[in-house]
């Protein structure tokens, strides 16, 4: 993520931690560089609209803890780092609610020519206040809403980037004079419930993935319907094996039920690793990142998706449903199930803070290299997960330990790759010669000008 502290708050103030660079360009080349040379398939860049500014009705903990805030735009990095490496793809977070599909389309195709086609976009829907408010609205959309916008959002989107220009419109001819044949170049008309486009030409010729490839990360149901239709891999994380299984099962049985295949959508989960050379080496750098971990800080950026003060409970009260019903009444509505549901019962403020002892609610897999690679064999052969998405706790120092340690264990084990495909982002996931959209993807069905030629 372009900011300091993304998952992991409070670690930017360990010594050897550089993310208070983030804002420095040899920062991006660098981290772009190390995870090529560990042969990741991508760079993840989370991004947030808004502040969290729930937790005390204000950003006191965000601000001292730098929770998400200040956040520069994560597109910009993208051609710093797509020019320092050939093979990495970067997959960028963008909030939908407050773009439009007319000049988004544009940025996104922008990027897939800068990087040769090595982009993809995490959709996402939003949720936090603050971000509306900063636009001129009351409140976020109600949550189900957001997704309904989306739909019609994205139906905007593969017209623009799939249906307007036809492969072949550039000639580039210098001699006959003719730079695109306009006719091979289509207008687009959209009228949904929500976006508009009236007749108008997509601004940029088709980049070679056209579409970038498609992530979403939602918890809810919605959510993992809005991926079934759209996703082409899926960024989620789970306490346990046993619930990564469910939420992987769920996305494929969804996604057939949406007319695709079961593996059109690929799964990733969240995954730290401390990792070291022997066991006790391991826990050590682990209890020495820790002292450094700020639960407050998880505190204040969890709260801040369910909207709810937690400042408003004494440390030991009982935050139950009828309490929260009372001070949140649209909450479920607003917030969506799988925010509403982070206060089981019994739950109080002292609870959910001792749960965040490496400032986040995600604890970190501690072990040697072959306990670690391990552990993701197990997760994999009993999950169905198709990959990870490692979060930084200490940077680089993590990603380069995972490289110089993990990977190598893992290519042992013939469960890594040793050395990149050709091709666009899509390709090196899905297969040579799929550099687009696939013929069965709601988005494909935009191409209108195939059907015609055909
Ligand atoms: C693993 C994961 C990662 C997410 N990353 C982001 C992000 O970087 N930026 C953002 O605005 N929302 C992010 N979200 C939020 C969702 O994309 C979604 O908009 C929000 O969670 C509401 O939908 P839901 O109720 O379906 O989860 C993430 C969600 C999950 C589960």
């Amino acid at each position: 993520m372009n900011c300091v502290g993304h998952i992991h708050h409070g670690l930017w103030k360990h010594p050897r931690d550089n993310s208070v660079d983030y804002h420095k360009p040899a920062y991006w080349t660098e981290l772009a560089q190390l995870l090529e040379r560990g042969l990741f398939d991508a760079v993840f860049l989370a991004d947030i609209v808004g502040v969290y500014d729930v937790l005390g009705g204000g950003i006191e903990v965000t601000a001292r803890e730098a929770v998400q805030l200040p956040v520069n735009d994560p597109t910009y990095v993208v051609p710093i780092m797509a020019q320092a490496t050939r093979h990495l793809g970067f997959g960028v977070t963008a909030n939908l609610t407050y773009e439009h599909p007319y000049l988004f389309a544009r940025r996104m195709a922008t990027l897939d020519h800068l990087t040769s086609g090595r982009v993809g976009w995490n959709i996402v829907t939003g949720y936090l206040d603050s971000a509306a408010r900063a636009v001129g609205l009351k409140q976020q959309f109600d949550h189900d809403d957001r997704y309904d916008r989306g739909d019609d959002f994205l139906d905007a989107f593969y017209k623009l980037l799939e249906g307007s220009w036809e492969d072949g419109a550039v000639l580039a001819d210098r001699e006959r004079g003719v730079y695109a044949d306009p006719a091979r170049i289509h207008r687009v008309w959209h009228e949904g419930p929500y976006y508009k486009v009236d007749g108008v030409y997509n601004l940029t010729a088709p980049s070679p993935q056209r579409t970038p490839v498609l992530f979403q990360a939602g918890a809810s149901q919605r959510g993992n319907r809005f991926a079934a239709r759209h996703a082409e891999c899926v960024f989620t994380g789970a306490p346990d094996r046993a619930g990564l299984a469910r939420i992987v099962a769920n996305i494929r049985a969804l996604a057939v039920e949406a007319g695709r295949r079961a593996d059109d959508v690929k799964v990733f989960s969240s995954l730290s690793v401390i990792v070291d050379r022997s066991a006790a080496a391991a826990r050590d750098k682990y209890e020495d990142y820790r002292r450094y971990a700020s639960a407050e800080g998880a505190l204040a950026h969890m709260v801040s998706g369910t909207g709810v003060d937690l400042e408003r409970f004494g440390l030991d009260e009982e935050i139950t449903d009828a309490k929260l019903e009372a001070l949140y009444p649209d909450r479920l509505r607003r917030v969506g199930e799988a925010r509403a549901g982070r206060f089981p019962p019994g739950t109080t403020r002292r609870q959910l803070l001792a749960a965040r002892p490496f400032g986040s609610q995600q604890q970190p897999l501690v072990g040697t290299p072959s306990q670690v690679a391990d552990e993701i064999a197990r997760l994999v052969e009993e999950t169905g997960v198709d990959g990870f998405n490692l979060t930084r706790t200490v940077a680089p120092e993590s990603y380069r330990d995972f490289i110089e340690l993990v990977i190598p264990e893992l290519q042992q084990r013939g469960l890594y790759k040793t050395a990149y495909e050709e091709g666009t982002l899509r390709e090196k996931l899905f297969g040579a010669g799929q550099a687009h959209l696939p013929a069965r993807h709601h988005g494909a069905s935009h191409r209108s000008w195939q059907r015609s030629a055909a």
